[in-house]
């Protein structure tokens, strides 16, 4: 690129730098004003209200009046808000205006546009001339699928189409142009690899400016209900979700809100690790949970939800366990959609009979007997739904306890209650009477009086519970409801693991899904209609089951689905989920994408990694230092090895993950090398972590990347099960820049067949 076009470059630069601080300064004076009008209006509230209670008219003046008062306090935070919000993108903007520019000849138009795009958009005063373009807008859509040549990007009012003269990237620091290349269709192999070689951070960054023309169609779609993403690991599916809620908030500003989106992520230390990409975007974060966090809310208090954690390490580690292949035949049934079929068969023979309810009791005593509302339910009508025929039984049940209300009113516990009640309520009846006193009513009538109403207080009170209870539906027994499913639908030895644990009020994992459906199917599901998208992050992991689940919880909602079939670690992972989720789908609802190439790894660690899995993936372009197999002769000296090896990787590394099987794997590495090196141990309920070197079970690291990972122990002793190669890859691609593995003796022969031309050998 020539000097004279380089400072042109830079003077445009200097020239928005310019124009965005004198908005600053203008935003910054009304944003003083704007503040001082809406603390002036919460002074004055009162003032400029008329309160006049007087007559009917006079009280719904006074009501108009406080509304609007209220209304122009809200209407000024508002635009409050959004001045503050548009202040820190102008902060931004002054820092780094853009990274790109194509200059597009419109059909038909005489005169190319330059376009510059940035991650907001900044226009001149009279909102004609857009200094930088949103990334989001529909035009910035031409950088990220063409090179220079022809083109055309979707519009509100259609397809609008023309030629790209030219294509450029910027990296732009503290208003200077740092680096500027002329590009082709691919943003950038040389802003990529500046990007990509870059450390790695407990935090993930946004992509926008070297979003790839795959990614950008997914960000883009909003055509389907249901978008799956098939992607290698490293391919940018999180980063292309993130990115994709950016976009729809932007696109759908009007009527979407970021809490109408929620992402379901794998763990919290993932939840944390991308926290920041959105509000560095601008934009607020969606909601985000796991889906035990998800289901643990929906059971509630009295259950104890047994966590997946768990179930993975007792599938990774108890495979001497007698019940092993019953409990992982059991958790592949209560995973797949033909269990749901067993459901809904048993619930339409519940119309005829097997429902259990449970006793209302009254102090202690039974109210009204389980066998009495079983008679009551089943002599409904049967052609009536099952949920509304529980409805029919609560009036039944409610009007009986009404009955029995008036009778207690006699009863002598009342009168020892009524001694018990405060000064105030009886200070309250007393008055009460006073006021409804007649002229010739006698003391005596006065004191009847308040009796008569101090014991309707009383019982009231206490059958208040009864009746709420009544109304929530908890007279109907739906614990014992699933066990009786589980007696039919399971062989005797995969019943007994579940019921065992469910009689004590834990809930196992595989259980949870399948009993809060059953819940749903005979009480009515609480669904929630505000949602509007649903992104499921490393959807491998999830059964279809907990698919469809999802899908009826959220009926509103479009789903973004992304995973990698080779990550699966899961015990129903042979199961193919995604075809499940599909078959809920109509074909034309559906949108597929597949991304192949990895962008998180060097070259020669995807070269090694994608051998373990057989799969084809593309690593992009970057070089890096072979992976290093060392081989030791017992545990301690792997130990001796893995803490020399960490010295040596802390000279060049921020991040630095040392990787085992499971947690208890974890905890015992950690407890004999912590007095020698300083290290941290990630748990599952760990939320973050600093630059430092991490001690973390397999499965925790899903979904986050260091700069140098450590597999310890990758011995035949510990993997050795063809269900471990997924696991392998999914650890092993968790690595930026460097790989090592470390074993006693032999290593895992799931390693066997990857090439020596691929790893250096130590020592
Ligand atoms: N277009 C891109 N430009 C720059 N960096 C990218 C791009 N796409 C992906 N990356 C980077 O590649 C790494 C992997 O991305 P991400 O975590 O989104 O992949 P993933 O497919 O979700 O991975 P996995 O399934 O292995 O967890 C991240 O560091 C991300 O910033």
């Amino acid at each position: 690129m020539s000097r004279n076009e380089w400072q042109e470059e830079q003077q445009r630069v200097n020239f928005v730098v310019e124009e965005v601080k004198k908005r600053e300064i203008e935003l910054k004076e009304k944003l003083g004003d704007v503040k001082a009008d809406v603390l002036d209006i919460r002074k004055r509230f009162w003032d400029d209200v008329t309160v006049n209670f007087d007559t009917a008219d006079d009280a719904a003046e006074t009501h108009a009046s406080i509304k609007q008062q209220a209304e122009l306090m809200s209407e000024r935070e508002r635009s409050h808000q959004h001045d503050i919000k548009q202040l820190k993108s102008l902060h931004k903007l002054k820092e780094s205006p853009y990274f790109g520019r194509i200059d597009f000849l419109e059909e038909g138009e005489t005169e190319a546009e330059s376009v510059y795009i940035g991650t907001a958009s900044f226009v001149d005063k009279n909102g004609v001339d857009f200094y930088v373009y949103d990334w989001r807008a529909p035009i910035s859509s031409l950088y990220y699928d063409y090179g220079p040549g022809p083109g055309s990007y979707e519009t509100p009012t259609g397809l609008i189409s023309g030629e790209i003269n030219v294509k450029k990237q910027y990296i732009i620091r503290q208003g200077c142009i740092e680096h500027m290349f002329n590009t082709g269709i691919t943003i950038g192999d040389e802003m990529l690899q500046e990007v990509l070689g870059g450390r790695s951070d407990s935090q993930m960054k946004n992509i926008v400016a070297t979003i790839q023309k795959e990614q950008n169609q997914i960000i883009r779609n909003d055509r389907g209900k249901l978008l799956i993403v098939q992607g290698v690991a490293g391919s940018g599916k999180t980063s292309a979700a993130l990115q994709r809620v950016a976009y729809l908030l932007y696109r759908f500003r009007n009527t979407l809100d970021a809490d109408q989106i929620v992402l379901f992520s794998p763990n919290p230390l993932f939840n944390s690790y991308i926290s920041t990409v959105l509000p560095e975007l601008g934009e607020e974060n969606m909601q985000q949970t796991t889906f035990q966090d998800y289901l643990d809310f929906r059971l509630g208090d009295e259950w104890k939800l047994e966590d997946p954690f768990n179930q993975i390490e007792y599938v990774l580690s108890a495979r001497n366990d007698q019940e092993y292949q019953e409990k992982i035949e059991s958790i592949k049934l209560k995973s797949s959609l033909n269990y749901m079929q067993i459901m809904d068969d048993f619930i339409v023979s519940l119309e005829k009979g097997g429902l259990v309810f449970k006793d209302v009791i009254f102090k202690g005593q039974t109210l009204i007997s389980k066998e009495k509302i079983n008679h009551y339910f089943y002599e409904l009508d049967d052609t009536v739904s099952i949920p509304n025929r529980f409805q029919m039984v609560v009036e039944i049940l409610l009007k009986e306890v009404r009955k029995v209300e008036l009778k207690e009113r006699e009863q002598e516990w009342v009168e020892q209650e009524i001694d018990l009640l405060d000064n105030e309520v009886l200070m309250k009846v007393h008055h009460k009477v006073e006021k409804e006193k007649k002229k010739d009513s006698d003391s005596f009538y006065e004191y009847e009086r308040e009796q008569e109403i101090l014991r309707a207080l009383v019982v009231k009170r206490r059958f208040k519970k009864v009746k709420e209870d009544i109304s929530k539906l908890r007279f109907i027994d739906v614990p014992s409801i699933y066990l009786n499913l589980l007696k039919k639908s399971l062989p005797v030895k995969q019943q007994d693991q579940s019921m065992d644990k469910i009689r004590q009020a834990i809930f196992p994992y595989e259980d949870a899904t399948p009993y809060l459906y059953l819940k749903g199917k005979l009480e009515g599901f609480q669904v929630n209609t505000n949602i509007r998208h649903v992104f499921i992050d490393e959807a491998q992991d999830y059964s279809p089951f907990q698919f469809a689940f999802i899908k009826n919880m959220f009926p509103r909602a479009k789903l973004t689905v992304l995973g990698d079939k080779n990550q699966s670690i899961y015990a129903h992972s042979k199961i193919s989920s995604f075809s499940a989720l599909e078959s809920l789908y109509d074909e034309a609802e559906i949108e597929r994408y597949e991304l192949t190439q990895s962008y998180r790894s060097t070259k020669q660690i995807i070269n090694f990694a994608k051998q373990i899995i057989d799969a084809d993936i593309e690593p992009f372009n970057r070089e890096g230092e072979k992976p290093k197999c060392w081989k030791t002769d017992s545990y301690d000296h792997m130990n001796e090895t893995l803490i020399d090896r960490i010295e040596e990787l802390k000279k060049s590394y921020s991040t630095i993950a040392i990787i085992c099987k499971t947690a208890l794997e974890s905890e015992t590495l950690y407890d004999e090398i912590r007095e020698k090196l300083d290290v941290r141990l990630m748990k599952k309920d760990s939320t973050g972590y600093e630059s430092t070197v991490l001690i973390i079970p397999s499965y925790l690291a899903k979904g986050v990347e260091f700069d140098a990972v450590v597999v310890y122990n990758a011995s035949q002793s510990s993997y050795n099960k063809e269900t471990e190669r997924k696991l392998l890859y999914t650890v092993c691609t968790r690595a930026m820049h460097s790989l090592d593995l470390l074993y006693v003796k032999e290593i895992s022969t799931l390693l066997s067949a990857i090439s020596n031309e691929t790893y250096v050998q130590c020592p």
